[in-house]
């Protein structure tokens, strides 16, 4: 079974979780693209859900498979947010950002009453950091901002090479929003609650790729079948399908 066809598994199982009527967050990535465009089959069929997109990727696939879409300036609050992440941790912590779109990836995230995490489960992690920590940044005092960075970073007691994301063009990498992206390459964060705050802290730092207590599920697939973990009054608990 190819990882493609594990990332479509799983985000056939968070698809069993939506209803008639729903507000849907749709995220973005080579998962979250799978989840779409079998809601997308669904919507056809006659399912009535509207989505946000958490991307402007995602806007097109989305209006590109029939599904309606609405806004955050026109709903205030989602049902469910169906996302990928680029790691996962046994607390359901993640890091997110591998594609660009981690700020409205956050903000609808954090707009639904519940995420659902996609993945194969080699995103499963025991500790995040291996994947580099993208970091969105206002173009404005780059090296001013990145300087404050290191010393978030050393505050924490981790450090590691910073880069500034690339496009295709070889220039930087714009996001949706219009920043700059720098990726930490920190191999291990040890405290990632602690690095997210101390993150947030930051003028230029728009938002960061830690999303700290935000997931509520996560669907993981391997060859061996589904696992899913759960957060239920703070634990988070698997079980296998
Ligand atoms: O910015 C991109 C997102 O955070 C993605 O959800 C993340 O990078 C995972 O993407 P994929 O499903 O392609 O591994």
């Amino acid at each position: 079974m190819s990882p493609d066809d594990l990332k479509r598994q799983a985000a056939a199982t968070a698809l069993e979780q939506v209803r008639d009527g729903m507000k849907l967050g749709l995220g973005t990535g080579s998962t979250a693209k799978h989840f779409v465009e079998l809601l997308g089959a669904k919507v056809r069929a006659g399912l009535n859900v509207i989505g946000v997109p958490t991307s402007e990727v995602t806007r097109a696939d989305a209006e590109r498979c029939g599904i309606p879409l609405t806004t955050l300036d026109e709903v205030d609050r989602l049902d469910i947010t169906v996302d990928g992440a680029d790691e996962i941790d046994g607390a359901l912590n993640l890091v997110k950002g591998g594609g660009g779109a981690l700020l409205r990836e956050k903000i609808v995230a954090a707009a639904s009453d519940r995420m659902i995490v996609i993945a194969d489960d080699s995103k499963l992690v025991e500790t995040l950091g291996r994947f580099p920590l993208p970091i969105e940044i206002i173009p404005f005092g780059l090296a001013a901002t990145r300087h404050a960075i290191e010393q978030a970073m050393a505050s924490c007691g981790i450090s590691g090479e910073l880069k500034l994301r690339s496009g295709k063009d070889g220039h930087a990498f714009v996001t949706d929003g219009g920043h700059w992206i720098i990726d930490a390459h920190l191999g291990r964060i040890p405290d990632a609650t602690r690095l997210a705050a101390t993150l947030s802290f930051i003028p230029g730092v728009v938002e960061h790729g830690l999303f700290i207590g935000l997931a509520s599920s996560a669907v993981l697939a391997s060859p061996q079948g589904i696992r899913i973990m759960e957060r239920s009054s703070g634990r988070v608990s698997g079980e296998s399908k």
